[in-house]
């Protein structure tokens, strides 16, 4: 059982220069060490507002964020060590990405928290290979198409060994191999005890790949719960603009149907749906 807390956001306020809605308003969360946390909710609904203050970019006004129980520091020393702990995959990733080369691009990172030349190499060229991005070592970030910038980003946060990866839209601009190959990097990051963060719109994935699911409304969370408590609430996804997921849409009619006892455990994926169904 998963119990230490990673993250604990506390009545997080946070307004935004010359604007008068805050972009959060009264936040409150709790993330565990090594869990899978898909963050869902409408458009402008404070997602990415909330990670940028994860990792310092921002600060709550109001409100306390505490990481493995410390609360946060805002010296250049503490944010510097909170960044390399913390990483992002930002949504657009020509907000992060200014180096001549990928290959200098993604061993800037720990070139700068201390580590040797050929120890940056070496960790670059290994993420570089996991992400089949190696063909693209010598070509200037700019000149990447969208889904490459977006592989470089998350390459750029992995090299460094983050305790939490948080990926905002990762799976956008990407073609389905590489959607794919990143949903590989993602188990793996989980199964090596990474924290993982995910902003997605798509609840067939959220369904089948978290294990917390937490619903943003307006600046606040409206619900958080395992996948099935949360995509079973049609008021709060009414409310988020979400749908449900399909697999538990078509669980649900076949139980209502009596086509399959309830006391079954809901599938997570169309492959467990198969093995269920099969079996009837
Ligand atoms: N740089 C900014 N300046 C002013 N307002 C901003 C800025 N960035 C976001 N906002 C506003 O803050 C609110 C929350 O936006 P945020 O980007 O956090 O939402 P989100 O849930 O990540 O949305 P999306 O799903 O569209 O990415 C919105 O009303 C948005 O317009």
């Amino acid at each position: 059982m998963k119990t230490e807390s990673m993250i604990t956001a506390d009545n997080l306020w946070f307004t935004y220069d010359g604007e008068d809605i805050p972009a959060l308003q009264g936040l409150s969360l709790d993330i565990k060490r090594g869990s899978k946390t898909a963050v869902m909710g409408a458009n402008g609904s404070g997602k990415s507002t909330f990670f940028l203050c994860l990792n310092g970019i921002l600060r709550p006004q109001k409100g306390a964020l505490s990481f493995c129980g410390a609360p946060y520091s805002y010296d250049k020393k503490s944010l510097l060590n909170l960044r390399s702990r913390i990483g992002i995959v930002f949504q657009d990733p020509d907000n992060q990405l200014f180096s001549a080369s990928v290959r200098q691009e993604i061993s800037f990172g720990i070139l700068n928290l201390g580590a040797d030349n050929e120890t940056a190499l070496r960790e670059t060229e290994k993420i570089m290979d996991a992400l089949d991005i190696t063909e693209l070592k010598d070509r200037p970030t700019h000149a990447l198409s969208g889904g490459q910038k977006k592989q470089v980003a998350v390459a750029d946060i992995l090299v460094m060994h983050p305790d939490i990866v948080i990926l905002d839209e990762p799976a956008a601009a990407l073609d389905p191999k590489h959607t794919d190959m990143l949903n590989k990097i993602i188990d793996q990051m989980t199964e090596s005890g990474i924290t993982v963060l995910i902003s997605t719109h798509d609840p067939d994935y959220a369904f089948s790949w978290a294990d917390q699911i937490i619903l943003f409304h307006q600046g606040k969370v409206l619900k958080a719960g395992s996948p099935l408590e949360v995509f079973s609430d049609r008021p709060a996804l009414n409310l988020t603009n979400l749908s449900q997921p399909a697999v538990l849409s078509i669980y649900e009619s076949l139980c209502r149907k009596k086509m399959i006892n309830e006391k079954f455990p809901a599938p997570r994926s169309l492959m467990e749906l198969l093995h269920f169904i099969e079996g009837i």
